[in-house]
């Protein structure tokens, strides 16, 4: 199922079953009560309704939700590999970040300082940001708390999902 309008993706969604909506939702964020909290809560009747509901779907994720999520993010700096839309999306959100080997080998130890403190890969909405911006922020949410980090990073996976289901809706 191809969908080529927001239309079709959102006719699609309103139709299909419980198991194929939240199918649809993953490679947004792999959070199920997200995914199954917005199937339930189909039809909707415009794109503009589906993501105001999508963000406030299941407030408050959870370490382990958001851990579990993550595993599906590439780091900065990695493009994803292989062919499945999620993948797609990383490389096209990443597609601003420079490849020059220094600026790659910033992004290296920033991601490694990172997951040292943290114990996870650092996540930030790439997309419209250039490498350097990404590198600021990373050293900037190095001096924040353990508590203060998770959520940041739960919203930046928050705004990452709004955006890929926004990039689903309009092709
Ligand atoms: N570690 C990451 O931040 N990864 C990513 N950020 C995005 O916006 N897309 C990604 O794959």
């Amino acid at each position: 199922m191809h969908p080529q309008s927001s239309q079709d993706f959102l006719a699609a969604f309103n139709a299909a079953s419980f198991e194929e909506a939240q199918a649809l939702l993953k490679p947004c964020v792999d959070i199920p009560r997200w995914a199954s909290e917005i199937s339930f809560a189909r039809p909707f009747a415009t794109p503009a309704e589906l993501l105001s509901f999508a963000e406030l779907a299941a407030p408050d994720w959870t370490e382990a939700e958001i851990d579990g999520a993550l595993a599906h993010h590439p780091r900065i700096g990695e493009k994803a590999a292989g062919s499945g839309s999620e993948a797609r999306m990383s490389r096209s959100e990443q597609a601003g970040v420079s490849t020059a080997a220094d600026v790659q080998e910033r992004l290296l130890a920033g991601n490694r300082a990172y997951e040292e403190r943290f114990g996870r890969v650092f996540l930030i909405r790439a997309a419209g940001r250039s490498a350097e911006e990404i590198l600021a922020a990373l050293s900037e949410r190095l001096d924040n708390t353990a508590e203060d980090e998770l959520e940041v990073t739960a919203s930046q996976l928050r705004e990452i999902a709004i955006l890929r289901l926004e990039g689903l809706l309009t092709p």
